[in-house]
């Protein structure tokens, strides 16, 4: 039997707003879906007079979370202010009061999941946050459900709109860096502080998340090895375009000999793949399993209603279940490490092939002695080009890709090379991602 449910909503902004939007506008739609009326009785916000305006005038909105928690007619708070605190008192204060929890936290997730999912667990409610991976995208419900008879082996992804939105925009238009990201925070897709999007701490939150439901680990964002966009260079784009690659900031883990990868980073990806073609705000994610292979999952992963689309399929998931015991329900991550779950693996573990720009002196010699170094690191390369007009100091770029290495392999190499004479500033380094 269904269960009417009458919503606490924390937050007003981008997602708290498309969340209420949705839930009037597709009112008898989704109550004909949940079996039971859903609407959103209390609103908390900092600015109560501006909310009162965009409410019915029988929502009660009041600038103290409290007042969700202790109004017993409530029974789901839907988290969407973002930040850890009071977001986490909140949501601990609901679950100790009995009441379910939607969040499109990620960031509180990652870093406190294992407190507030055992919480949860031990009060018998569920804290859902389909919408804090991803967006509109159903990944965390395709992993739960869709692919329950997998096991899982990877998931790469493209998971934050700001930094592809960034990245394809500066590469179809030219424009700056800083004009963009402007953009894409007044689209309503980036973080209240962007840093991190564009530096790939959100990408890593989410990635951490979607590892957790995977591999059945619980969070640690330690583990995470994170870089972002920002030391870019337009003309790695550049070249990596003509070689035949995109570079796509990527969220990657995956289950192997050594333990569980987890890392965010920009990579090159081959045109031809439907990874290197998902533009602007949209996001992506590859999951591969035993069974499944591999699938893919696409869509807005942020914006106001994309982002309140999964809230609400989250309320509807509530409004049905909330009468099944909590051992028939779809499991929250894991709390506690399982014994049959890998450990993570060590980032110089990680195995990977690599592109190398290197500022040399355009003189015989310098290229054997790069070929020695990398030999010697068993490092094989795959393809090299040497830029053909010296610049203007009579300094040139070697651009090399290279097979399969381990990362603590690589790294040793360009240590090494940095040191040669011949070389005349710091070599570059991305990864390249094949996505077979
Ligand atoms: N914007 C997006 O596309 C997406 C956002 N998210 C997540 O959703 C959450 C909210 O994001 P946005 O809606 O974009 O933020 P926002 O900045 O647009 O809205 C935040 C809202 O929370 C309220 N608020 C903040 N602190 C408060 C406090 N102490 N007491 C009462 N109200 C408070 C603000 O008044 C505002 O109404 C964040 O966790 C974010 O990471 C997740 C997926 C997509
Ligand atoms: N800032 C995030 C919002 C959604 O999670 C993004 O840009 O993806
Ligand atoms: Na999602």
């Amino acid at each position: 039997m269904a269960t009417e449910i009458k919503v606490g909503l924390a937050g007003f902004g981008n997602v708290g707003k498309g969340t209420y939007d949705i839930l009037e506008r597709n009112h008898s739609l989704i109550r004909q879906r949940a079996g039971a009326p859903i609407s959103v009785k209390r609103v908390t916000v900092r600015n109560v007079d501006r909310v009162k305006l965009l409410v019915d005038e029988d929502v009660i909105v009041t600038n103290d979370w409290h007042d969700l928690v202790n109004d017993p007619e409530v029974n789901v708070v839907v988290e969407a202010m973002g930040g850890i605190e009071p977001a986490k008192s909140l949501i601990l204060a609901a679950i100790d009061a009995g009441k379910h929890v939607v969040t499109a936290n990620k960031a509180l997730l990652a870093e406190h999941g294992n407190e507030i999912f055992s919480a949860a667990q031990a009060k018998g409610v569920n804290v859902a946050f389909e919408a804090a991976v991803a967006g509109s995208i159903p990944i965390v419900k395709a992993l739960r459900e869709g692919l329950a008879a997998n096991r899982v082996s990877s998931i790469a992804g493209i998971i934050n709109g700001t930094c592809n939105f960034i990245l394809s925009t500066m590469r179809d238009t030219g424009r700056s860096f800083d004009d963009v990201l402007k953009e894409a925070q007044r689209l309503g897709y980036a973080e209240a502080d962007p840093t991190f999007d564009i530096e790939g701490t959100d990408s890593a939150h989410k990635l951490m998340l979607l590892s957790a439901i995977a591999f059945g680990v619980p969070v640690d964002m330690s583990k995470v090895h994170i870089e972002g966009i920002t030391h870019l260079e337009a003309k790695d784009i550049k070249f990596a375009e003509e070689l035949g690659y995109r570079i796509k900031l990527l969220g990657i883990t995956k289950y192997t000999d050594y333990g569980i990868e987890l890392r965010v980073h920009p990579a090159l990806v081959p045109t031809r793949r439907l990874l290197a073609n998902v533009e602007g705000a949209m996001n992506a994610v590859v999951v591969k399993g035993d069974a499944a292979e591999s699938s893919l999952y696409y869509g807005k992963g942020a914006g106001s209603e994309p982002t309140g689309s999964a809230v609400v399929a989250d309320l509807i998931d509530i409004a049905r279940t909330a009468e099944v015991a909590v051992s028939e329900r779809p499991r929250m991550p894991t709390t506690t490490h399982n014994p049959k779950a890998k450990s993570f693996a060590d980032f110089g573990d990680t195995v990977c092939s690599y592109y190398l720009r290197i500022p040399v002196e355009d003189k015989p010699g310098v290229l054997a002695e790069i070929a020695r170094i990398l030999a010697d690191n068993k490092i094989s390369i795959e393809s090299l080009i040497q830029k053909e007009a010296p610049l203007e100091d009579a300094s040139t770029e070697i651009i090399l890709l290279t097979h399969s290495t381990r990362e603590a392999d690589i790294q040793r190499a360009i240590r090494t090379m940095q040191q040669l004479a011949n070389v005349r500033g710091a070599i570059v380094l991305l990864r390249k991602e094949e996505l077979q």
